[in-house]
This record gives structure tokens, sequence and C-alpha cells, in this order.
């Protein structure tokens, strides 16, 4: 697949591989010479409209900071934005770790934007869903560490994310929450969500936190390992870094081959049956019961602010 936004070309492909490491890092780099990108972006911001990279050439640390007002929602354009800068990092053999977090203090990301999916054609429909899926082939898939410094709420495709990460440090506030809540608004988790969550806590707390829709205060995420740490606000970016550093101790190979050893099925299952879930999303979207689902989820939204 490949996608073009701003006149960069992203070419979809899964990172992780038992065996191609090295191949993919070849196509990669291949990919790079096609994009008329800034190619010397690292040691400074790369800004871009819905987030800011900032890779460190002394650590080979890059911060992902998630920048889309009011609350970080998952748009068409934001997904495209993070899926290409996900790519680029991956390309470059200067970056090790990624940690993602939000510049907006009480919310890491509100997940998808629910704009994207009410009262739209089946085939913006398709084309959004395919954004959501490469977001997070790339995040799961990644070959580079990765870790969600959650400063705030992270309901649905913000836990999503957060699950996709390697470790998950959350802001110890109570006010904060996160769960894949998307049985509240009236619609389904899809199996790679849901195998995300099993991956990360297991499949009797998964299906209880699926079936109820359960958004967790800090501590309860804690609890059930959603998240692995909380930390103070204040303390969350210098507590990820330090954490990335002993991830960053072990040699990479070794750690990557690991990594995929582990998340390859979870991945495979999503790429064996890409179209079918693409589709699978349409049909459901389009049901004139689940628009309405949306509609008054939407409506709830903009009374709760007044
Ligand atoms: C088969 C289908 C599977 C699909 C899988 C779906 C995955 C998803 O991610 S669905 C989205 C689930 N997200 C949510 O349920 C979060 C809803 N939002 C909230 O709970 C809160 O907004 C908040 C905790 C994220 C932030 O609270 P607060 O700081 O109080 O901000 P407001 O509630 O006033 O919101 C500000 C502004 O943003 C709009 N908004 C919030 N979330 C979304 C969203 N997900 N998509 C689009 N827009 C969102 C909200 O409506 C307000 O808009 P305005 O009134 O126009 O300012």
């Amino acid at each position: 697949m490949a996608v073009l936004l701003n006149g960069l070309r992203l070419v979809s492909s899964g990172n992780l591989s038992l065996h191609g490491i090295k191949s993919l890092q070849y196509k990669s780099t291949r990919i790079l010479c096609q994009l008329p990108c800034k190619s010397s972006y690292q040691g400074r911001p790369f800004s871009n409209k819905n987030m800011t990279v900032e890779l460190d050439n002394n650590t080979g640390v890059a911060v992902i900071q998630m920048k889309k007002p009011p609350v970080n929602s998952l748009s068409l354009e934001f997904l495209t934005e993070f899926a290409i800068n996900m790519e680029k990092l991956e390309m470059d053999r200067e970056c090790r770790g990624v940690v993602l977090t939000s510049s907006n203090p009480k919310i890491f990301s509100a997940g998808l934007d629910i704009n994207e999916m009410y009262g739209k054609t089946p085939e913006h429909s398709g084309e959004f869903w395919r954004a959501v899926q490469e977001m997070w082939l790339k995040l799961y898939g990644s070959n580079m560490v990765t870790i969600a410094a959650i400063n705030g709420s992270s309901p649905a495709g913000g836990c999503l994310m957060a699950l996709a990460c390697d470790y998950r440090i959350m802001a110890d506030n109570p006010k904060y929450a996160i769960g894949l809540n998307e049985t509240k608004l009236g619609i389904v988790a899809p199996f790679w969500f849901k195998d995300s969550m099993i991956n990360v806590i297991g499949r009797r707390a998964t299906e209880h936190s699926l079936q109820l829709g359960l958004m967790y205060s800090a501590s309860n995420a804690l609890k059930i390992g959603l998240v692995d740490q909380l930390v103070a606000q204040d303390k969350i970016m210098t507590h990820a870094l330090s954490v990335m550093s002993e991830w960053l101790a072990i040699p990479d190979h070794a750690r990557q081959i690991t990594k995929s050893m582990m998340r390859k099925p979870t991945l495979d299952r999503l790429l064996t049956n890409r179209e079918s879930d693409i589709q699978n999303f349409v049909n459901f979207i389009s049901k004139d019961s689940i628009q309405k689902s949306l509609q008054l989820y939407l409506e709830m939204l903009k009374q709760r602010k007044s």
C-alpha cells in the first residue's frame, strides 16, 4: 500500500520479522531515498501539524509528542502523519527507541476521532480504517524500543497506542483514566485491539474489561498490569528516558528477535486478515443503529461540556 500525504510517500510494511531485520532495513533505506523529506532532522525537532518528533543523536532516543488540539483524537490525517514519522524513525539507523507522549497535560489521546466514523462514505471509512491498522502495525511491529509516557487520559484508540508499546508509564493522577471503552459507545473493539490487550493483561481481565468497556483509574490500571508504573506527572519524561536507557542496554539484535518472536503471531493475524477487517469495519460502521449510537455519543460529549 502506498499513501501520499503532503508530498511524502509512505509504503506499508510490517516491521518486525524473525529473519528479515536486515533486508527490511535495506528496503526501508530505499524507500527513504524516494522521500522528498529532510534527511537531516536528527538532533532538532521535526515538527509536523499534529506531533513533534525530536531525535537525540547522543542517546538514539526520539520523543514523539502528540499535539493535536483539543484532545489528540486520531483522525485520518493524524494517523497518516504518525505512520510516516514512525517509518522515518524506523529507517534511521541512529534511532533505537521512541517515547510517545502528549503535549496536552491532561489527555494522552481521546482515541479514534469519532467524526471520522460518523456520516462518512464507505470509501472514506475504508481509508480511515486502513490508517488505523497502519498506525498499530507500525507501533506494535516496531524494531525500536517503544515507551508510552501516558501523561493523561487515554480511552479506546489512545489505550491501543499505549498497549502497542513495549512499556507503559502513567502519570499518577486519580483523574486520569485508561481502557478500551468501545462497548460504552455501542461499538465493538476489533480482534487486534482485543489481542493487544490480552497480550498485556491476560484473557480473563481482557474479557471483563472489554465486555464492560471499563476505564481504569491510574492506580487500578497499575493493579491489573495495564500500565507498568505510575510516576508523578512532572517526572514522567525523565523516568521514561531512564527506563529507555535500561532497555537500550540490551543488544538490539537479541531484543528485536525476541520481540518479534513474541509479537509476530499477533501481527500476522491482522496482516493476513487486513482486507476483511476493513470490510467488517465499513459494514459495521455503516449500519443505521451504529451511526445513531455514535451520533448520541458525540452529542453527549458536547453536552457534558456545557
Ligand atoms: C468497529 C468499530 C471499532 C472502533 C474502535 C474505536 C476506537 C475508538 O477510539 S472510539 C473513540 C473513543 N473515545 C472516547 O470515548 C473518548 C471520548 N472523549 C472523552 O471521554 C473526553 O473528551 C476526554 C476524556 C478525552 C477529554 O475530556 P475533556 O478534557 O473534558 O474534553 P471534552 O470532553 O470537553 O472534549 C473536548 C472536545 O473534543 C471532542 N472529542 C473528545 N473526544 C473525541 C473523539 N474521540 N473524537 C472526536 N472528538 C472528540 C469533544 O466532543 C469536544 O469537542 P467540542 O465540544 O467541539 O469542543
